[in-house]
């Protein structure tokens, strides 16, 4: 039996690059101008735990590759540590670290009980069959062994994972635990299929919240989303939903870039045609046949009012971000836009909704997933909704008022008031005796 080794490397893509350097950047601004006490200052530039593992799966042929899996807990000040998992190349130690940070910023501006963690493998799922993928999924849950769990650290989906493979996770969990515990384990991972705990509306939460806050964004300038033109990078599960809703608010998509190409109708992409395009066309977008392929480099420059970045980070930066013509930019993805980048569109008037804002209705939901299987409800779709769409207003409101009242931009907003929130637990908790 032959045995690949799977080193993990330094991808030396430009989305893993830099994205500590950006996290971090916008943590000492934020930091800066609440005038963080310096110890927590130095408690939040570093995380809690990094846990490594490697661990040996058989593959379709009989050969044996062996993964290398993370996850960063960042920081649990106000809860247990949440967040989702990646299987990407550009998964990396420094991926995860910063990613597990943007949680903990999210999880506190959202007011949930939970910290930041993140993780996922390096690897590409679609070199890999669909048993392969559960296989490594199942002894990555093993590896992970205690690591995880439903009041320390609950796992989620995130790129390229989905309600299946949370699905393989819980059930690897709980089928490691004490016969009389196992259902008690339900909540280790959210983002599972309605079958088995999961939430109904988990898989369009952050979309909605996506569509949401750019809707509320729009209406504190007395504008609405009908026939606004929009451009979404990713069809995955947040560029899908994000487009879906928006649509039905009467606006216009009119471009989609995924990693196989991008497509350009000035007179609109019926969203739900092109979804039914890329499930029978390995979940890809190039090829559709009622708009133009364009070349990638000119994606982001294209004319419409607004831009949702929903893949990967770094996408944004100071290569392109000065052709950017849109006016407001929703961030569904994380880190989408590096310091200097940000720089070129604030200066350029351009509004920034940031991601831990922006696409926190997917952890809102794993919230409500997490709390409808520890007190064994089931929830219905338009409860998870109108739910969600109250947590937003609320976090949407006091960023908003926020930036206003300190005449800063969102992010610097968002970044103080979830930064307070975790300092005031410090401080009630007597860190400093
Ligand atoms: N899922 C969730 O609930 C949440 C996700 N997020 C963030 O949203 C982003 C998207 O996640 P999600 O939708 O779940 O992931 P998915 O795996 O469902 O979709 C990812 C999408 O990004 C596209 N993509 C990948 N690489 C590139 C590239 N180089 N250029 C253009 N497009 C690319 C993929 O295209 P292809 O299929 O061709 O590879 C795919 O369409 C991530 O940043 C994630 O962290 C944030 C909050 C919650
Ligand atoms: O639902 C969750 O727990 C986390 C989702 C996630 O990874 C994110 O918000 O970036």
């Amino acid at each position: 039996m032959n045995a690949t080794i799977n080193t993990p490397k330094k991808t030396g893509e430009k989305v893993a690059q830099g994205m500590m350097e950006n996290v971090l950047a916008q943590f000492n601004s934020a930091a800066h101008h609440i005038d963080l006490h310096g110890d927590i200052q130095k408690i939040l530039k570093i995380t809690n735990n990094e846990i490594i593992v490697h661990f040996p799966v058989k593959m379709d042929n009989g050969s044996v590759e062996v993964f290398t899996g993370y996850r960063v807990q960042h920081n649990n000040a106000l809860g247990p540590y949440k967040g989702g998992l990646r299987y990407h190349p550009t998964v990396d130690i420094d991926a995860a670290r910063a990613l597990a940070m943007w949680m903990t910023w999210k999880t506190s501006l959202t007011g949930l009980p939970f910290g930041g963690g993140k993780g996922g493998i390096q690897l590409d799922p679609t070199n890999y069959s669909t048993s392969e993928l559960e296989r490594i999924t199942r002894r990555f849950t093993y590896a992970l062994g205690d690591n995880i769990g439903p009041e320390h650290d609950i796992p989620a989906p995130d790129v390229n994972t989905n309600s299946q493979t949370m699905a393989w996770m819980a059930d690897t969990f709980m089928s490691t635990r004490l016969p009389a515990k196992r259902s008690l384990n339900q909540h280790v991972v959210t983002g599972k299929p309605d079958g088995i705990g999961g939430l109904e509306g988990r898989d369009r939460a952050t979309g909605y919240g996506v569509f949401l806050t750019i809707k509320k964004f729009l209406a504190k300038q007395n504008q609405i989303l009908k026939n606004k033109t929009f451009i979404v990078q990713g069809f995955g599960n947040v560029g899908y939903w994000t487009a879906k809703f928006l649509e039905e608010e009467g606006a216009l998509l009119v471009a989609v870039q995924d990693a196989s190409a991008s497509l350009y109708n000035p007179n609109g992409i019926e969203v739900d045609s092109l979804k039914n395009y890329i499930s029978i066309n390995d979940n890809s977008v190039g090829g559709f046949p009622r708009a133009e392929i364009i070349d990638k480099e000119n994606f982001f420059a294209l004319n419409c009012d607004l831009i949702i970045p929903a893949a990967l980070g770094n996408q944004i930066t100071e290569e392109n971000a000065s052709k950017i013509q849109a006016k407001l930019i929703a961030e569904g993805a994380n880190g989408p836009i590096n310091n200097e980048g940000e720089k070129i569109l604030l200066s350029n008037n351009i509004s920034i909704i940031p991601d831990i804002l922006c696409n926190s209705g997917g952890v809102i939901a794993s919230y409500f997933e997490w709390l409808q299987n520890r007190n064994g409800e089931v929830w219905q779709l338009e409860e998870t909704l109108t739910k969600l769409n109250h947590k937003l207003e609320k976090s949407f409101n006091k960023v908003y008022a926020y930036a206003q009242e300190e005449s800063i931009d969102m992010r610097k907003a968002a970044y103080c008031i979830a930064i307070k929130r975790i300092e005031k637990a410090y401080i009630q908790r007597g860190i400093f005796p």
